[in-house]
């Protein structure tokens, strides 16, 4: 079946490309293939990362800045074959199923290059190289800080000794590093060149819809130090009945919570620094913004408005069950697929809600005040759930979430208003106004 991006299948039946990273050591190579691979599974596009360095571990598994000099014939054979083995790998991943493989490695050399076009192509695989180029030393000297910490190359070594060697590793790279077409004989590659994480990019040779839609976000990516706090609206007049959807206000304790808010979000920021604050267009998101400092600017998303229930809207779940007992069940086996009548699936929101994650990646600090099944979405965005796990993540009411990317993934920090709430989580098979207790996980 043609692989689906937005809801829209890729061009062509047997769509599948190699992204190829280059760049030295230190440049952020791992951090650009590991999201690229969580922002393509999160659309449902088949996506796996070959990191080249875990199939060099079993041959050398803590090897010394001598072994990456290319006079080093023993290193060389090693390190040749490591590549081998992982786009061997991801070969026999594409006839499996695949989409798109993410060879992580330097592949620093126009040689290796070629290698890995010849070797793809031949399997009817698309190559698009994406370059990450950094003088910046500030960048590069945090990627160094995090290599020693927490590389397994370096694992139980002194960390100053660590840092030396890994600069000494990086020296003999730039002996062979060439950027993709420098010397003017690369042009007929796809790629896409970042240099200083996004200050500046090339692109070349761009072919298809899937290719623009991977380019495009790695464009929109920037690793300034930055956090997403997230929260549901306060307890509302609805939630208090155990419907589902509507536009209805704020209860007691929900306008307490809205009250509470900006004290909350200052405790977890740590200073007055603003942020923007994104809210969906319903009442209860819009009124539980107000009270936050007028500096905050504020922007209403269609896109975060909750899933919508069609013809379930304003209903219980008891009452779902009792009109319509095949939906019910039928959304129970498959939550995230199963589309209300005349509403939407949980498929259907992530996919609206693409946008707003590509701008919350351009983005810098953004509180986003929501709903919760549109919370679990970007929760799963963030937090890489599966879909079978997402439409169940609990998202209490009355806690704020605080996100915040590092370099391996995403630090999730909570803060409890302490103001009670009814429980909105529902199990699998209940029909429980307010089901409780709630099990552990999500926020
Ligand atoms: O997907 P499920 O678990 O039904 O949760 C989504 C539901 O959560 C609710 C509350 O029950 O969200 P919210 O109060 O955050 O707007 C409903 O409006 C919505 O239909």
């Amino acid at each position: 079946m043609a692989p689906k991006i937005n809801g829209v299948g890729v061009s062509g039946e047997d769509t599948r490309i190699c992204v190829v990273m280059v760049g030295l050591p230190a440049r952020g190579k791992s951090f650009i293939a590991q999201k690229a691979q969580r922002y393509l599974k999160w659309l449902s596009v088949p996506a796996k990362t070959f990191n080249v360095g875990n199939y060099r571990r079993h041959d050398a598994p803590q090897p010394t800045a001598e072994f990456f000099d290319t006079t080093n014939a023993e290193g060389e054979r090693t390190r040749r074959a490591a590549a081998e083995a992982a786009v061997a790998d991801m070969l026999r991943w594409f006839k499996s199923g695949g989409v798109i493989g993410i060879l992580d490695a330097t592949n620093s050399t126009k040689e290796r290059r070629k290698w890995v076009i010849d070797r793809v192509q031949s399997e009817g695989v698309d190559v698009l190289f994406v370059e990450s180029k950094c003088d910046d030393e500030e960048l590069i000297m945090a990627n160094i800080r995090d290599v020693k910490t927490t590389s397994p190359d370096y694992k139980g070594q002194d960390p100053e000794k660590a840092a030396l060697d890994f600069r000494e590793r990086i020296r003999n790279y730039e002996k062979v590093y060439k950027s993709i077409n420098a010397d003017g004989d690369e042009d007929d590659l796809t790629y896409l060149k970042i240099m200083n994480v996004g200050k500046q990019v090339i692109i070349n040779r761009i072919r298809d819809y899937l290719q623009s839609r991977i380019v495009y976000y790695l464009m929109n990516l920037h690793i300034r130090p930055r956090s997403v706090w997230l929260s549901r609206h306060g307890e509302s007049m609805l939630n208090l009945e155990g419907r589902i959807g509507g536009d209805a206000g704020l209860s007691h304790r929900g306008e307490e919570y809205a009250l509470k808010l900006p004290q909350l979000v200052l405790d977890s920021v740590g200073s007055d620094r603003p942020l923007t604050v994104w809210t969906s267009t319903l009442k209860r998101t819009i009124s539980t913004a107000r009270h936050l400092p007028k500096h905050y600017n504020q922007l209403q998303w269609k896109a975060l408005d909750e899933l919508d229930a069609g013809v379930c809207d304003g209903l219980t779940y008891q009452e779902i069950n009792d009109i319509y007992p095949e939906d019910f069940q039928a959304r129970d086996e498959d939550k995230y697929n199963y589309r209300y009548r005349g509403g939407e699936s949980y498929r259907d929101v992530v996919i609206r809600l693409e946008p707003i994650i590509m701008e919350l990646e351009r983005s810098e600090d953004i509180l986003i005040i929501s709903h919760q099944a549109v919370i679990r979405c970007i929760y799963a965005y963030f937090m890489q759930k599966t879909q079978e796990e997402s439409p169940w993540v609990p998202v209490p009411l009355h806690t704020l979430m605080k996100l915040t990317p590092r370099a391996y993934g995403t630090e999730l920090q909570t803060y409890k208003a302490n103001i009670q709430a009814v429980s909105t989580w529902r199990g699998k098979g209940s029909t429980a106004r307010h089901e409780d207790p709630v099990p552990e996980g999500g926020l």
